[in-house]
Formats: structure tokens, sequence, C-alpha cells
């Protein structure tokens, strides 16, 4: 595995890989590394013919000093991973590489991301784009891999991938979880014991809110009531929202459940000063 830390040293990497009519594969992630990260990379080194993991916490999409500062950051750990995982080249810029200029390009997705993340993390979803736009020209992949733990990400850069007619596909792979049900997350390392012991009722939670929906025997309001409550009940998660969304407009149910679609179950919450965010599925009878 080839460890390249200059944008023009993937860009001249990938040439070489075009000429070949080799096929790419590209992971983009924020590095500290896990097994849900490893999936996404063992499943592009099955579609295609070479893969470009990407490890680069990027500072346009964190709305919160403090966040950034603390983001976990283990380079010799990834590097270790992914080679097994079958990555061929990893990506490992500096800021300065990235943005050797300050952008003035802004990304509005309007609707998309005036919910959930994209509400509550101002500018988060610009900084997203920004840096995801980047890592296509630069690796130019015939296939960009992403997780659903992130939902509203994946959405938000189908809709990029359309607008900008980027010519490649986009595969999304479902949310790993621990044992517990605790969606992995670079972000749990951060968990002390005592919020690490009560981070499963996050996943408990959205179970419950699920099991609701799919009942249909209150509204949508009522369920989200119900989450809420529940998760009120322990004083170390403090939640920031819970929301019952349409899984394909992300758009919150107002009073009704529509028969036949997608519903995301979406939450954040605070644990001891961590922030963390998971999501189930559950389609409506038509
Ligand atoms: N548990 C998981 N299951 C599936 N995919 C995941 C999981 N965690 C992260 N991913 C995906 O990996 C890619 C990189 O994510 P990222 O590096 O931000 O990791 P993360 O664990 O989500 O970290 P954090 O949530 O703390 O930022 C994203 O596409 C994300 O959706
Ligand atoms: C896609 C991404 C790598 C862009 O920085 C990040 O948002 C993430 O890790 O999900
Ligand atoms: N996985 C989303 C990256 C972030 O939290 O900024």
């Amino acid at each position: 595995m080839e460890i390249l830390q200059s944008a023009a040293a993937l860009q001249a990497q990938t040439e070489i890989w075009r000429q070949n009519k080799l096929r790419v594969g590209l992971v983009p992630t924020m590095g500290a590394l896990h097994e849900g990260h490893l999936q996404l990379v063992r499943a592009a080194a099955r579609e295609n013919d070479v893969v470009v993991v990407s490890v680069f916490v990027n500072p346009t999409q964190f709305n919160n000093a403090e966040d950034f500062r603390l983001y976990p950051r283990v380079p010799d750990a990834d590097a270790a991973l992914l080679g097994p995982a079958g990555c061929t080249a990893l990506f490992m810029p500096s800021v300065e590489q990235m943005y050797p200029q300050p952008t003035v390009l802004r990304f509005d997705f309007g609707p998309l991301e005036q919910v959930m993340e994209g509400e509550h993390r101002p500018g988060h979803f610009h900084g997203v784009a920004t840096v995801v736009s980047k890592l296509f020209h630069l690796s130019r992949p015939h296939r960009a891999y992403f997780g659903q733990k992130d939902l509203q990400q994946v959405t938000i850069i189908r809709q990029l991938v359309a607008d900008l007619s980027f010519d490649l596909e986009i595969v999304a792979y479902p949310t790993i979880r621990e044992e517990d049900g605790l969606a992995m997350s670079s972000r749990n390392r951060r968990l002390s014991a005592e919020a690490r012991a009560v981070a499963p009722r996050l996943y408990q939670a959205l179970m419950l809110g699920a099991g609701l929906a799919q009942e249909q025997a209150q509204t949508p309001e009522a369920v989200q009531q119900a989450v809420a409550e529940f998760l009120a009940a322990e004083p170390a998660i403090t939640l920031e929202y819970f929301t019952l969304a349409d899984a394909q407009t992300l758009q919150p149910l107002a009073g009704f459940w529509p028969r036949g679609r997608t519903v995301a179950l979406c939450l954040a919450a605070h644990l001891g000063g961590v922030r963390l965010i998971d999501n189930v599925l559950v389609t409506l009878p038509g």
C-alpha cells in the first residue's frame, strides 16, 4: 500500500490508473478507523481494481472548534489496518494540501440541509460537499463508498453528484454496530466509561421508535415524544434532536404515516461532551 500526502501525487497516480483502464474505488474518511470503515474498504476492494482511502479531518465541516481539536487522530494505527483490508493507496493530506487558499464557493442544499445535521451544524454540509468534491476530482473514482450511519450525508452527496454531473456511482453500506447496539463511530473513543455504559440507550431508543412506527397506533409526533421521554430518563444523555423523516426527502413527518414510504428515525445526542448520531429505517406498509 502506498501512502500519498500531496494532491499532486494522488492526481499523478490517478492518471496512471485511468490510462491502464483500472476501476477506482474511493472511501473518504476522517480516520480513527473501525469496522464500519473497514467494511467500506473491503467492499471497494471487491468491486474495483484499486482502492483509495482518504484520511483527512476536514476543518471546513466542523462548526465546533473543540470538536475539531479533540477529533481522534491515529494515523499509524489507521495505516496498519488499511493494507490488509485491501487499500491500494492511502491519501493523508495536510490541511494546506487540501486548502492551498481559502475557498469562496458556497454549497447550499436547500431543504435537504435545513433539517437534522444541517440544521444543528451550520455550514457542515458545505464543508462536506467541498472536501468530497475535491476528493472526487483528485481521485476520479468510478465508485465512492459511504456509510448509512451518516444518512443525510449520503443523500446530500447523491444530490451533489447529480447536480455537478460527477461520472461515478455512490455506494452506501449499512451501519455496523457494537454487540450492544451502539453504532461504531470514531468519536466513541472519546466516551468515558460512564458514558460508554449508557450509550447503547441511543439504539434502544431508535428501536423503541421503530417498533411504534411499525404499529402506527400513535401519530409520528407522539412517537417522537415517547422516544424523547425514554432518553430523558437517562441523565447522562442529552438529546439534541430526534426526527422521524421521510428517508428519501429527509423532510419530517407531520401528522400521519405516509403509506409505502421508508421512514428514517434519526437522532443526535451528547454524552459527557461527546456528540453522537445514529439512525434506523422502517418501511411502512403500502
Ligand atoms: N458504524 C458505521 N457503519 C457504517 N459506516 C460507517 C460507520 N461509521 C462511519 N461510517 C462511514 O464511514 C465514512 C467515514 O466516516 P467518519 O470517518 O466520519 O467516521 P465515523 O466513525 O462516522 O466518525 P464520527 O461519527 O465520529 O465522525 C462515512 O461514510 C461514514 O458514514
Ligand atoms: C465524507 C467525509 C470523509 C468528508 O470529510 C466525512 O464527512 C465523513 O467521515 O463522513
Ligand atoms: N461522519 C460525519 C463527519 C462529521 O461528524 O463531521
